[in-house]
Order: C-alpha cells, then sequence, then structure tokens
C-alpha cells in the first residue's frame, strides 16, 4: 500500500487498493466490442464476450446483472398488493403511537378530527375589544387553556394572551405594543385598526374531515406535529420490514485486537444500525460460523422479512449460502452484480414474502451489496419514497472496471464529489468518512465529469435522526 502522503496527487484509481482479482481485470480490459454476455450494462455501449477475469466463477459472468438492473429487481421483488398509495407495499398497515411513528409511511390519509384552529384564538398579546376604542378595560383577563371568556359589551376590552379563546362579539385585538392606558384607565390605539385584526378564527387552518396529508407520506417531526395539532394519539402507518442478520465466518472475533489469523467482525456492528437507519427493524443479529446446518436451520426457521447474510456467498469450501439455498428450494433472483466492489452479492426469495440478501464477506462490498439490494427493497417495504438521484461532477478522475459499475466512496465539498482513497473491498477507512458513494460507469469517469452520487443515510438527515 502507498503512504497516504503519496496520494493525494494521484487520481483516486487505487490500483493499490483494489483485490487481486479487481487489479487483474483492470490491465485484462479489452476493446468495447468484446463484452462479456450480451446484457445490458445501462451504458448504451454494445455487449460482446468477456474476457474471465480471475478469481471468478466463470457461471457466475453470465448471471451476474447490470447495477442498475440488480437494483430494480430488488426493489420489485418487494411490490406485490398494499395499501393504495404506498408504491404496492405489501404489509399490513399497523396503528402506532406518535412516538413510535418518526421514519415510517402513512398507510391512510391524515385527515383532521378537529378544525384547526378548534376555536376563535387570539394570535397576538394584547385587548380583546369590541367596537371603535376607547375601551374600558375588564379586571379579569383571559388566558389560554381557560374557559370561554364572558361576551363583551361595546366599548369593553379585557386583557388577553396569544392563543387565549376569543370573547364572543369580540371585533379585534389590539396588540399590547399598540394600546395605551390613558389617567382615566381606558385603552386607546396608537395604530389605524382593521376589523378581525389577529383574531385567528376557527377552521382558518381546517376543517374537521379535510385531508391534511395522503397515503404514501413519510412521517417526519413536522408530521408529528400536525398529526398531535389535528387531534391524533396514534397514526395508521406500513410497519418497518423485519430484518435478521446472520454473521457467517469462524474467522471473527467480538472484542480484542486481531491474533493467530482471527480477526474483528467488522460487520457486526455495522450492520445492525445501517439497516435501521434504512428503515428496518433488526428482530435479531446471529452469529452462525462456518457451519452449513446452522445456517440452514436459521433461515428456514427466520420470521425476517428479510433476511440478510454476511460472508459465504463466493465459491470456497464454507461458502454455504449458494449451497443452503439451493437446498431449501429457494429462487436466486439476483446471482452476482456487475458491481465492483461487491459482485458476489446475490438475492433470493426463500418463501412467500421473505427475501434473503447474501452479502459478500469484505466489509466494503458487504456495504455494497446493502446498498445495492437491501435498500432498494426495504425501501419498497417500507413504503417510502425512493431518494432523488443526483449527479455531481467529480473532483478527481476515478479509474474504471472495464465491464462492471464501480461504487467509490466520496465527500461533497462544494459542488464536487471528492472520491476517496481506501476504497479496497476490504477497507472501511474511506467509507467511514465518507458522506455518500459515487456510481462510476464501467470505463471510468475522467476529473469534472458527473457521476450520480448514494448518500449515506446519515450524511443529510444527521446521525440523531436517522437512526430512529
Ligand atoms: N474463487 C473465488 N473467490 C472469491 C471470489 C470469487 O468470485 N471466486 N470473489 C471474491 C470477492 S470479490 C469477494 S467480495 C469475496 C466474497 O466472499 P464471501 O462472501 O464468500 O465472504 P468470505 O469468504 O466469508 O469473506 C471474505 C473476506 O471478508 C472477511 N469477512 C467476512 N465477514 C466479515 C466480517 N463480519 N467482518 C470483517 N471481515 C469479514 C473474511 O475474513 C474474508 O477476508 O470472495 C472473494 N473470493
Ligand atoms: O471485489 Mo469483492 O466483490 O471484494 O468486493
Amino acid at each position: 500500500m502507498t503512504a497516504p502522503g503519496t496520494r493525494a496527487q494521484t487520481p483516486a484509481e487505487d490500483t493499490d487498493d483494489l483485490d487481486v482479482e479487481e487489479a487483474l481485470a483492470l490491465v485484462r480490459e479489452g476493446p468495447r466490442e468484446n463484452r462479456d454476455d450480451g446484457a445490458d450494462d445501462g451504458t448504451g455501449r454494445p455487449p460482446g464476450p468477456p474476457p474471465q477475469p480471475s478469481g471468478e466463477r466463470p457461471a457466475e459472468r453470465h448471471r451476474a446483472v447490470p447495477w442498475p438492473r440488480a437494483r430494480e429487481t430488488a426493489a420489485r421483488a418487494a411490490r406485490t398488493q398494499g395499501p393504495k398509495g404506498t408504491g404496492g407495499a405489501r404489509r399490513v398497515p399497523v396503528s402506532v403511537p406518535l412516538a413510535d411513528a418518526l421514519g415510517l409511511v402513512l398507510a391512510a390519509a391524515l385527515d383532521a378530527l378537529t378544525d384547526l384552529p378548534s376555536f376563535d384564538t387570539s394570535a397576538m398579546d394584547g385587548w380583546a375589544v369590541a367596537g371603535p376604542g376607547p375601551w374600558q378595560v375588564r379586571d379579569e383577563g383571559v388566558l389560554a387553556g381557560h374557559a370561554q371568556p364572558e361576551p363583551l359589551t361595546d366599548g369593553e376590552a379585557v386583557r388577553i394572551a396569544t392563543g387565549a379563546r376569543i370573547p364572543a362579539d369580540t371585533t379585534a385585538v389590539l396588540r399590547t405594543e399598540h394600546g395605551r392606558i390613558d389617567a382615566q384607565g381606558r385603552l386607546h390605539t396608537t395604530r389605524e385598526m382593521l376589523h378581525g385584526q389577529d383574531i385567528r378564527p376557527r377552521g382558518q387552518e381546517c376543517r374537521i374531515g379535510d385531508q391534511l396529508l395522503p397515503v404514501g407520506t413519510l412521517v417526519t417531526p413536522a408530521v408529528l406535529g400536525l398529526a398531535a395539532a389535528a387531534g391524533y394519539d396514534t397514526v395508521t402507518v406500513v410497519p418497518r420490514p423485519r430484518a435478521e442478520v446472520l454473521v457467517l465466518g469462524d474467522e471473527l472475533l467480538t472484542e480484542g485486537l486481531p491474533h493467530d489469523g482471527l480477526i474483528r467482525d467488522a460487520l457486526g456492528p455495522m450492520l445492525p444500525s445501517w439497516l435501521r437507519a434504512l428503515g428496518a427493524e433488526v428482530i435479531a443479529v446471529r452469529r452462525i460460523g462456518d457451519d452449513a446446518q446452522a445456517l440452514r436451520k436459521a433461515v428456514t426457521g427466520s420470521k425476517a422479512d428479510l433476511i440478510i447474510t454476511m460472508g459465504g456467498t463466493a465459491a470456497g469450501p464454507v461458502d454455504h449460502v449458494h449451497p443452503i439455498l439451493e437446498r431449501i428450494g429457494a429462487e436466486l433472483l439476483v446471482d452476482g452484480v456487475k458491481v465492483r466492489p461487491g459482485h458476489p452479492m446475490l438475492l433470493a426469495r426463500t418463501k412467500d414474502h421473505q427475501h434473503l440478501v447474501g452479502l459478500p464477506g469484505n466489509p466494503l462490498a458487504a456495504v455494497s451489496g446493502l446498498l445495492t439490494l437491501a435498500e432498494p427493497l426495504l425501501r419498497t417495504l417500507a413504503a417510502r419514497p425512493a431518494p432523488e438521484p443526483y449527479r455531481l461532477p467529480l473532483r478527481e478522475a476515478v479509474q474504471g472496471h472495464p465491464y462492471d459499475t464501480r461504487l467509490i466512496p466520496v465527500v461533497l465539498r462544494g459542488d464536487h464529489a471528492v472520491p476517496l482513497h481506501y476504497n479496497g473491498p476490504a477497507m472501511l477507512r474511506g467509507i467511514a468518512a465518507a458522506d455518500g458513494l459515487a456510481v462510476v460507469p464501467p470505463g471510468g469517469a475522467r476529473q469534472g465529469e458527473e457521476a450520480e452520487v448514494l448518500d449515506l443515510p446519515w450524511a443529510a438527515a444527521g446521525i440523531g435522526v436517522c437512526f430512529t
């Protein structure tokens, strides 16, 4: 690996960060016409037969789908009949207390349960007055939250607080700063007054039964506030999809320093909170090791909507994910994706209303799988709106993979995406500092060229907001 100081001047290719397989694929880049399997890679370039990069199962290149198609497949897999307006989400709506609704999506329209305001109310601190001044001021004032005050008679005024009920026959509210009391105790206005001034009439914002927000609205803090104001204690929402995480690999330690060929599990601490940020409820995290029977039992016994496995997707002696899926008769919907890192990722339907996303074990490859397959699937299950795609110019050139999309950690600086180094499949150093991932098409991107950017859930929303 090159010392960090020498990297600043280099384009964000980092061939030295690539695994052997990726690096070989790069040097073996053939002419575009010699592309592999005839599949559309979303670039509009003509397909052709592939060279076989080393370390790849031959059959995999034929099954691997282009990155955009993998995302569409994952979104579609979750789409069946669901509440109208929720984009086909299949979950049965639930009623939850407002405190638990943040980040969920409304499965029933938010119709006002009351007029808002529900009574004529003062918009300002001052005096409620009746008729033209000067006015005789009552001794007793009117505060917010109190019972209906006595009606005013013409020429009478009463001290009133913002939000208090307006006495019957009030013609206007005079603000404190616009009134003057003379020596006889009479109230005068220092400004011209309009009839109805600073009175919020009942129903000004909505009438009972008005639709305030449609089905499909994401529940934000502001939506919670509106729902409360409109009289709701609970709202009807699409429930969080339930996710179960299966951590594979005998080499993983849960604490302490790596030793004797054992390494720290980096995905166990990362995935559950990331899944929650993507809208899931994580119902279990199980450590399976490299035990095929335990994996089978965990998969067949799971009650989750989405099972996520981490590791074991490739063709090694203890890579049990493919064999187990085959044995239980799961339907492979995506078996390899033309994306680096992460190409061995997979998506399977394990049974009705249950899917499994197999993330590769290399940590950045797992992130790639999470954003490529789990994100669209969870988003559709949760009926969340798809993020609006956006593109930014790259501050540095990024060398591409010859045939596959690359996902490169970037920080956003001004109007540019700055590619980060340490973006190799086994590295988390780049992504831990990143605001997003740039989507670099096959063949790469020049300096200044625009690339799509996938936001990381916490980059825009703030860490406290997105992990609810
Ligand atoms: N013959 C082939 N070998 C490999 C291929 C291939 O296509 N053919 N693909 C390579 C690529 S690319 C990747 S990515 C990995 C994917 O491998 P698996 O999904 O089977 O993952 P493992 O072999 O279990 O682990 C790979 C790597 O990641 C480490 N790992 C696993 N889990 C964790 C974790 N929770 N925290 C931190 N690190 C983890 C594991 O120790 C390995 O070093 O396969 C290549 N090989
Ligand atoms: O190239 Mo793998 O998919 O390490 O990421």
